[in-house]
């Protein structure tokens, strides 16, 4: 095994030549990436560009799809998707519980650890609750907790707010924020919604045309004000990436204003 220091600074994520195909297309074509262990990582681009691709070839989702390369990934991943994916048949601490089971190394049993994690995403007092009775809001919430509770080195969230009104996604923002600083795992985080991206990650990378086309730091302290003018600024910076001008219009002068970059911690 290599010195602690050494394994500290390994990468949670490394992806080297990542190529994947549908047919005769091919979505993803020779990727390398690599995220460091706590990074948060967003993931930007259009429709059909691949990011759903990438995170399920992350997750060891995807047998059904052809292509090559090397993936190295920790060993307690998390998904979480638009939908909550609960199941309607079991209360919603059984829902966080499954696949669970043993005590964790604080001895602590499974359906504790549960309970807690409802409590971080404010869901105490809702255990007993059918996931029918939660808001959409609220069902991401458990799922969120469905997460925690695997205490996942990495997670993979492919939109999670997507499905959710702009005022709960702004306090789902928040508690995600949160809950990645209390437990800091390393985060990929598909979405459409560059402000999403820009006021939670570290790091934004575009995918287009089967690429990473930019890799775009966001140097700025947590939490993040969606007023904060430099937040604008890489809010910019990314609309003009995905060719999009501040008015919604295409910019037909700018697909590519952002080069990809070399991640900070190189
Ligand atoms: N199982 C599949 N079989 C065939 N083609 C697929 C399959 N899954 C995805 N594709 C195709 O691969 C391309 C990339 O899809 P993917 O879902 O990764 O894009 P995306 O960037 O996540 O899109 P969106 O933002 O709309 O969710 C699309 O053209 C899609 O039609």
């Amino acid at each position: 095994m290599a010195p602690i220091a050494e394994q500290l600074t390994l990468p949670a994520v490394r992806i080297t030549g990542l190529t994947r195909s549908f047919g005769p297309r091919t979505v993803l074509d020779d990727i390398d990436l690599e995220i460091p262990p706590g990074q948060f990582v967003a993931l930007l681009g259009h429709s059909g560009s691949g990011k759903s691709t990438l995170l399920r070839a992350i997750a060891g989702l995807d047998h059904d799809t052809a292509g090559g390369g090397e993936l190295v990934t920790p060993e307690r991943v998390s998904v979480v998707f638009q939908d909550s994916r609960l199941l309607p048949w079991r209360r919603v601490l059984d829902n966080v519980l499954l696949g669970t089971g043993r005590p964790d190394a604080d001895g602590r049993d499974a359906a504790e650890r549960g309970r807690a994690a409802l409590a971080e995403v404010g869901l105490a007092g809702r255990e007993s609750a059918w996931p029918g009775q939660l808001s959409g809001g609220e069902q991401q919430r458990a799922a969120l907790a469905r997460s925690l509770v695997r205490e996942p080195e990495l997670l993979l969230a492919d939109e999670p707010f997507g499905a959710l009104d702009a005022l709960t996604r702004i306090r789902m923002h928040a508690l995600l924020r949160e809950l990645w600083q209390r437990h800091h795992p390393s985060v990929l985080l598909v979405t459409h919604d560059v402000d999403e991206a820009a006021v939670l990650a570290d790091r934004v990378l575009v995918l287009e045309h089967g690429r990473i086309a930019v890799d775009l730091t966001i140097d700025l302290p947590h939490p993040r004000s969606y007023r904060d003018p430099r937040l604008g600024e890489y809010r910019e910076q990314l609309l003009a990436a995905l060719g999009v001008r501040a008015d919604g219009e295409p910019d037909t002068a700018a697909t590519a204003a952002v080069p990809a970059q070399p991640s900070r911690e190189g």
